[in-house]
């Protein structure tokens, strides 16, 4: 007989369009992606604006009976049957949300960007390791199949030795007049908010440069890259327009991540334009098909294969009961395996690496001259922060 599966206990903070998907995808059943050893429980889910909030967010991801609604994130922090917190707020309150979960003694999956600067990204990582918490980015494009895939392919050698990886998270949110589709207190262009394509987009651009050219390093010869980077502003002063060149001089490579809000990565949506992500060997190239953060095929290109090239498709499996399947519980199924085995941090994604992430982020956003107010750059936690409360800042 088979033995029961793992079952991991879920909070859910905030009540927005992120935590409704990953909600969904936490209600689908494991075996409908063919896993049976982890599973997951909706125990509870908070929203700082109200109770009715929570409430509404219950029916919307038609969660079953008995999941608690909580109209503070307080609550939701010291509820005794939540194992672990989705923090699913803006980039802006990620680290207060975060440190209030740990300093609770909650295990923390925390949406990207992990913070808002590397020293919260530390400060962080310091506290969970404390309090011997898991602590994970909810990078969930590192835990697709596919880009396991694609890691396995390059460490193998099949494309040679790779020099160069350049990738493109971008959108066009711009309507006929020039200004966006979203309002300037919207979280993608709001400072306040830690808005700008590079927090929102560009990480993604920088995932598929750090999975390939640093998580691939040997342990023994991690190169932190330099960092060079141009930013254009938009009127709010958010980032809108940015490229980033990752140079590691000791391992003979190079990245390039470029993302925006003003122009796509691919303009008709399909493709057409060739791949989001290029990675660039000696003996060949793997093309990875966009969007960056949910791909869903890639193809080998061979230095010698006569111009030949090998298609492999990658697609996200549903549930068919709910209809329903994002790719997102591949990397709660992550986060539900490291606590059953003991471990406090994802191998796919360790913590030294959202950290060395968040510094190239707060190095471009330095070239860029993009600044955010005080309160949520600090690295001060404070359990009455607005951005805990749901105070107005
Ligand atoms: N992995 C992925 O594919 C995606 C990840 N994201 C990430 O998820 C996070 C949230 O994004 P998303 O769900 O799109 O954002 P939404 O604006 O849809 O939701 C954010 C939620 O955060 C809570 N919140 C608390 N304080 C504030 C505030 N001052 N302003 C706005 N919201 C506040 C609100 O919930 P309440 O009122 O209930 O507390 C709100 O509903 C971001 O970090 C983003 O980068 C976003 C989209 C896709
Ligand atoms: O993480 C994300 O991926 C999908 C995008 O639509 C969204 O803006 C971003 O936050």
């Amino acid at each position: 007989m088979a033995s029961q599966p793992f079952t991991l206990k879920w909070g859910i903070m905030a009540t927005g369009g992120i935590a409704q998907t990953f909600t969904k995808d936490l209600l689908a059943n494991p075996a409908s992606r063919d896993v049976h050893d982890v599973a997951h429980k909706v125990v509870a889910v908070a929203s700082s604006s109200s109770k009715e909030s929570a409430t509404s967010f219950l029916e919307k991801v038609k969660a079953p009976e008995g999941v608690k609604a909580y109209g503070s994130y307080a609550e939701l922090v010291n509820d005794p049957d939540v194992e672990i917190v989705y923090v699913a707020t803006p980039h802006s309150h990620h680290f207060q949300n975060t440190m209030l979960a740990l300093e609770a003694g909650k295990h923390v999956l925390c949406e990207k960007a992990f913070t808002v600067n590397a020293s919260q990204a530390r400060k962080l990582v310091e506290t969970a390791r404390a309090k011997n918490l898991f602590l994970m980015e909810a990078v969930w494009t590192r835990y697709f199949p596919l880009s396991i895939k694609v890691r396995e392919l390059v460490q193998s050698g099949v494309i040679g030795k790779v020099h160069r990886v350049i990738a493109d998270n971008s959108f066009d949110c711009q309507g006929p007049d020039g200004t966006y589709q979203f309002s300037d207190e919207h979280r993608m262009v709001n400072p306040a908010l830690a808005g700008g394509a590079l927090l929102d987009l560009g990480v993604y651009s920088l995932t598929w440069l750090f999975q390939i050219l640093y998580h691939l390093q040997p342990e023994a010869e991690k190169e932190a890259p330099r960092t060079l980077a141009a930013i254009n502003k938009y009127a709010t002063g958010a980032d809108e327009l940015t490229s980033v060149i990752l140079q590691f001089p000791k391992h003979n490579a190079m990245g390039i991540a470029l993302t925006s809000l003003r122009i796509a990565t691919n303009t008709d949506g399909h493709n057409s334009g060739g791949p989001a992500i290029k990675i660039q060997g000696t003996k060949g190239e793997i093309h990875v098909m966009g969007p960056a953060f949910s791909p869903l095929q890639y193809r080998i290109v061979r230095k010698d294969g006569g111009g030949k090239v090998e298609v492999v498709d990658c697609p996200i499996p549903k549930d068919p009961e709910r209809d329903w399947g994002h790719g997102m519980f591949w990397e709660a199924d992550e986060c539900a395996r490291c606590l059953r085995d003991g471990k406090k941090e994802s191998d796919t994604l360790p913590l030294s690496e959202s950290i060395a992430i968040m510094e190239v982020m707060e190095e471009a956003l330095k070239q860029g001259d993009v600044k955010y107010p005080d309160v949520i750059t600090t690295d001060v936690y404070d359990p009455k922060s607005p951005l805990n409360t749901g105070a107005k800042y």
